[in-house]
C-alpha cells in the first residue's frame, strides 16, 4: 500500500536554493523514493514573488512527478506551516547596502520569530526542522525559543555545506574518494568561524591526520579555505551558493530521518551541555541518527588547537545570541 504523503514546508520557495530544491524533494530524494510529498510553499506577500513561486509551481507540474501527491501556495507562515512534518526554513533578509550585521541579526530575528510561533501553532508536534537562511544557527535558536510547545531538539541549523565542503578538500588532499571519507566533523556557527576538524577521521580505515600529518595546511589551507568557501562562491558565480546549498539540506533532512547507519555527520542542533557548549546554543556536532532522532558523538578528545577553535566559534554565536536577546525578551 501506498505510504501516506509528507508534508514538507518550505520558505524562500521562489528563491535560489528553493529552485534547486524544491525538485529534488519532489523526485523522492530526500525522504525516500517510496515515500510521497506535499509541498507547502512559503513566500513574501509580494505580487513579484508570488508569481514567480507560481512559474516554479508550473515547473514542479510540468515534471509529472510520481511522488509529488500535492502543492499549495502560501504568503502566511500560519497556513504554510499547517500539520508540517518537515520544515526548511530557507527564506532570509538578505544583507542590503549599508546594512550593519546587528540590522542582519534583527531583521531575521524578527522573521525566524513570526515563524517559529506558527510552527508552534499549527505545525505537526514532531515537525523537523531546518534553518537555511542565515545567520543559521541563530535563527535557529530564535524559532526553538518561539516554538516552546514543540521539543527544542526539533530545531537544527544547516551546517552540513560546510561539512561536505570539508570532506572534498580533504579528498582532493589525500588523492582518495570522499564517499571513502568517515568521521568528518564541523563545529560551531555556519560562518567563517566554523571549525572543520579531520582529527578523527578515517578513509578506508586510515588516519586522515596522519596521512596529511601538515598542522600548517590545517590551519593556514583547510580552515580558510572551507570557512570563506562561500564567499569564493559568490565572487566566481556572482550569485550566492544555491545547488550546493539545496544538495545540502537534501543530505542533513535526509539522514536526519532515515539514519546513518552508525556514520557520522554533522547537524547544528540545540546543545544539551556537551562539550561544554552552554545548553540551548544551537552549534554544530557531530551526530549518528536512528528512527528520526540524532545523537551528538560523545568522548571526542578536545586538543588545545581545537578548544581555542570550537571557544572562538562559540563567542560568535554568543555574541549573535546576545544581539538578539531583547527580542526574545530575555
Ligand atoms: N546554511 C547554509 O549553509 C547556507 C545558507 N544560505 C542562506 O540561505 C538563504 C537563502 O538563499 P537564496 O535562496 O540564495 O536566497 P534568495 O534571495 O535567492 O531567496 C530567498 C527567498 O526567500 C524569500 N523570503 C524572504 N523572507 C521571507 C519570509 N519571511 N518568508 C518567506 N520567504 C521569504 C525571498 O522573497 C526570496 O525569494 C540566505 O539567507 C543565504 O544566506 C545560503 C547558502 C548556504
Ligand atoms: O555566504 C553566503 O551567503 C552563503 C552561504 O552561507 C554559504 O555559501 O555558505
Amino acid at each position: 500500500m501506498a505510504k501516506t504523503p509528507k508534508r514538507v514546508a518550505v520558505t524562500g520557495a521562489a528563491g535560489q536554493i528553493g529552485y534547486s530544491l524544491l525538485f529534488r524533494i519532489a523526485n523522492g530524494d530526500m525522504l525516500g523514493k517510496d515515500q510521497p510529498v506535499i509541498l507547502q510553499l512559503l513566500e513574501i506577500d509580494n505580487e513579484k514573488a508570488q508569481k514567480a513561486l507560481k512559474g516554479v509551481m508550473m515547473e514542479l507540474e510540468d515534471c509529472a512527478f510520481p511522488l509529488l501527491a500535492g502543492m499549495t501556495a502560501h504568503s502566511d507562515p500560519m497556513t504554510a506551516f499547517k500539520d508540517a512534518d518537515v520544515a526548511l526554513l530557507v527564506g532570509a533578509r538578505p544583507r542590503g547596502p549599508g546594512m550593519e550585521r546587528k540590522d542582519l541579526l534583527e531583521a531575521n530575528a524578527q522573521i525566524f520569530t513570526v515563524q517559529g510561533k506558527a510552527l508552534d501553532a499549527v505545525a505537526s508536534r514532531d515537525v523537523k526542522v531546518l534553518v537555511v537562511g542565515n545567520p543559521a544557527n541563530t535563527n535557529a535558536h530564535i524559532a526553538m525559543k518561539s516554538a516552546p510547545n514543540l521539543p527544542a531538539k526539533n530545531f537544527t541549523a544547516m551546517l552540513r555545506l560546510d561539512h561536505n565542503r570539508a570532506l572534498s578538500q580533504v579528498a582532493a588532499k589525500t588523492g582518495t574518494a570522499v564517499g571513502d571519507i568517515e568521521k568528518m566533523v564541523v563545529w560551531g556557527n555556519h560562518s567563517p568561524t566554523m571549525y572543520a576538524d579531520y582529527r578523527f577521521a578515517t578513509v578506508n580505515g586510515k588516519s586522515v591526520k596522519d596521512l596529511i600529518n601538515d598542522q600548517e595546511w590545517n590551519a593556514n589551507t583547510f580552515l580558510p579555505t572551507v570557512g570563506k568557501r562561500g564567499a569564493a562562491i559568490i565572487d566566481a558565480r556572482g550569485a550566492s551558493s544555491a545547488a550546493s546549498a539545496a544538495n545540502a539540506a537534501i543530505d542533513h533532512v535526509r539522514d536526519w530521518v532515515l539514519g546513518t547507519n552508525g556514520k557520522w555527520t554533522t547537524m547544528g542542533v540545540p546543545s544539551d551541555g556537551s562539550y561544554g557548549i552552554p545548553e540551548g546554543i544551537v552549534f554544530g556536532f557531530p551526530v549518528t541518527t536512528e528512527n528520526g532522532e540524532y545523537k551528538i558523538v560523545q568522548g571526542l578528545e578536545i586538543d588545545a588547537f581545537s578548544q581555542e577553535r570550537i571557544n572562538l566559534t562559540l563567542n560568535e554565536l554568543n555574541e549573535e545570541r546576545a544581539g538578539v536577546a531583547h527580542l526574545l525578551g530575555q
